[in-house]
């Protein structure tokens, strides 16, 4: 079994790190793929998405263990990187069932993904929580495994706000790369 992360990871924060740690201790995988999007489908007009290799790299620092993979996969797939295609490519290169690990949010917008019921096909859904309470969405409906764990009330667009309000962002990200994240954002 191959768990995969997708993410723009703009930048990765210590919620990724747990996010990840939480899901494979649970579905303790074969393989575990952390995949930065190369043009995230979603993002196209968001102009302050660092390039590809620093986040790249970000992941590295972020996701040092050797229960992680990050993969450079997107770079060579086809614009934007819809995570069908991408996993339609994992399918066939590894020949192994496909678990899609997403946060709480990306549920609910999931309708709007690229073919998302071919993509539900292809895929387990294993959800992460994000909020405190169920919303009203249509989309709990879709089948998935959902990851009851502590709620992480960090996201990437919270920390770049903090650097342009000039207040800290240690703990949020790894030790190791705030400097290379302050001066880019
Ligand atoms: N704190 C969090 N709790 C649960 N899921 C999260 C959290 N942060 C990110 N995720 C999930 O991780 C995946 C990759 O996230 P992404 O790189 O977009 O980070 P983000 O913090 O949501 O970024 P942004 O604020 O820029 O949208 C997405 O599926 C997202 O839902
Ligand atoms: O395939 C799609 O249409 C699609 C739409 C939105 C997001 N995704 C993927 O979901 C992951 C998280 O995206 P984001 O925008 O929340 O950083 C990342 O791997 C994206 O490529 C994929």
């Amino acid at each position: 079994m191959i768990v995969i992360f997708g993410g723009t990871f703009n930048p990765p924060h210590i919620g990724h790190r747990i996010i990840a740690e939480y899901a494979y201790d649970y579905l303790k995988p074969d393989k575990f793929l952390i995949i930065p999007a190369y043009t995230p489908p979603h993002k196209l007009e968001n102009s302050d998405i660092a390039n590809y290799d620093k986040r790249i790299e970000w992941c590295k620092n972020t996701f040092p263990s050797e229960r992680f993979e990050i993969s450079r996969i997107e770079e060579k797939l086809d614009k934007p990187s819809y995570t069908l295609q991408t996993v339609k490519f994992l399918k066939e290169k590894y020949n192994d069932e496909i678990y899609l690990l997403i946060g709480e949010d990306s549920l609910i917008s999931f309708h709007t993904w690229y073919k998302w019921k071919e993509l539900l096909k292809n895929v387990t859904l294993v959800v992460y929580k994000r909020f405190s309470e169920k919303l009203k969405f249509e989309n709990y409906n879709i089948e998935h495994i959902f990851l009851d764990s502590p709620i992480i009330e960090i996201s990437s667009t919270n920390i770049r706000e903090r650097i342009r309000k000039k207040l800290s962002i240690y703990g949020m990200v790894s030790d190791s790369i705030v400097d290379d994240i302050l001066k880019t954002f």
